[in-house]
């Protein structure tokens, strides 16, 4: 039997309330996590990758964002199953930054500007794992020379500002991984970074998730950063995961209209070069990404989709099967 997975989603929709009604930012939304498994949700500004990253993590903006239907079920370091939307306060306090470590895009968001990077990382081992002051300490400058930071014990002792983009988004990673998490959501962890740098966080993050087979869920916009660090794709479109499977499976065969516009518009190595000289432009899909308020009954992506009938604009299509293990949300699945 296949062990329960670190984190089971199942049947998530999350709505947020704003002045022209309700927004479904996320819908019937199921998704798993193994361990030593990284699953990355990929898709376009506003698809709902990192509301269904807040969702997990319970971080939802209070008043406004709730989670309307759905489970949402993480296997905790202990082995204890936990239905993460039904715990809150305190206990769900306990899980975040313990059983689920997180790096979201810009490191200055997560560190505090007034602590060092070594009290950072301290107090996480000292809140969670009730170690010693002078243990939570080593163990910090253990991190920072874990995530590649040299001078480790130097460092420690130094505030953000002291520290590189490069070297602070080390430190948040340390800090995400103080208490040896279960799972790790990494949130565009190396968009606001240089492209040289992004290749090695990218290298340090897969390298510490193999070792610890921590499970992964990377919340990206960039294909080629999926075909890097992912296992498992979930292509999100309007809220909807409308095609996953394995990276290597969609991306030798995407089996959705949208999976495959997306993967057109990125350039293969030399391709843009030549494109710009003969004048011609790099293909994009056409059109916008709909309103999330009162969305249509069909499929989200007909409006802009060469693919469309009559039946895609009347009902919103099943995920289906096209085999070994890979979905698809569109009725015309076979012929894409
Ligand atoms: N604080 C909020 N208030 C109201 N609506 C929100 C809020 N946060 C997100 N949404 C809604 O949820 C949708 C999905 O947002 P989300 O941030 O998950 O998109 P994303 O795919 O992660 O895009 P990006 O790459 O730009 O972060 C948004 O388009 C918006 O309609």
């Amino acid at each position: 039997m296949q062990p329960e997975p670190i984190l089971a989603v199942s049947g998530l929709r999350t709505v947020f309330h704003i002045a022209g009604g309700d927004v479904v930012a996320v819908r019937d939304l199921d998704l798993t996590v193994a361990a030593g498994e990284t699953v990355a949700l990929v898709g376009e500004s506003g698809s709902g990758k990192s509301v269904t990253g807040l969702s997990v993590m319970g971080l939802l903006p209070r008043g406004i964002g709730r989670i309307a239907a759905g489970t949402l079920r993480l296997r905790r370091k202990s082995g204890e199953m936990v239905e993460l939307q039904a715990i809150g306060g305190e206990a769900l306090r306990r899980v975040r930054g313990n059983d689920i470590g997180m790096v979201f895009q810009e490191p200055l968001t997560s560190l505090n500007p007034v602590y060092t990077v070594g009290e950072q990382i301290a107090e996480p081992i000292r809140i969670h794992l009730g170690r010693s002051r002078r243990e939570a300490w080593a163990q910090a400058v253990r991190l920072l020379e874990d995530v590649g930071i040299p001078d480790p014990a130097r460092r420690a002792g130094q505030y953000p500002h002291e520290l590189s983009g490069g070297m602070r988004q080390r430190a948040t990673i340390a800090m995400a991984l103080a208490c040896d998490p279960a799972l790790l959501i990494a949130d565009e962890p190396t968009t606001a970074l240089d492209v040289t740098i992004q290749a090695q966080i990218l290298d340090l993050l897969a390298r510490l998730q193999q070792e610890r087979g921590m499970g992964m869920l990377f919340v990206t916009h960039n294909l080629g950063v999926v075909a890097e660090i992912a296992d498992r794709v979930a292509v999100m479109y309007a809220g909807s995961i409308v095609e996953t499977g394995s990276v290597t499976r969609v991306f030798a065969h995407p089996r959705h209209p949208y999976t495959k516009g997306l993967m057109r518009s990125v350039p293969r190595l030399g391709e843009a070069t030549a494109l710009k000289e003969a004048g011609t432009p790099l293909p994009t899909i056409s059109g916008s990404v709909p309103s999330l308020v009162n969305l249509p009954p069909g499929c989200p992506f007909a409006p802009r989709c060469p693919y469309r009938i009559d039946a895609c604009v009347s009902a919103y299509p099943p995920l289906a099967d096209t085999g070994e293990g890979q979905l698809s949300r569109c009725i015309r699945w076979q012929e894409v």
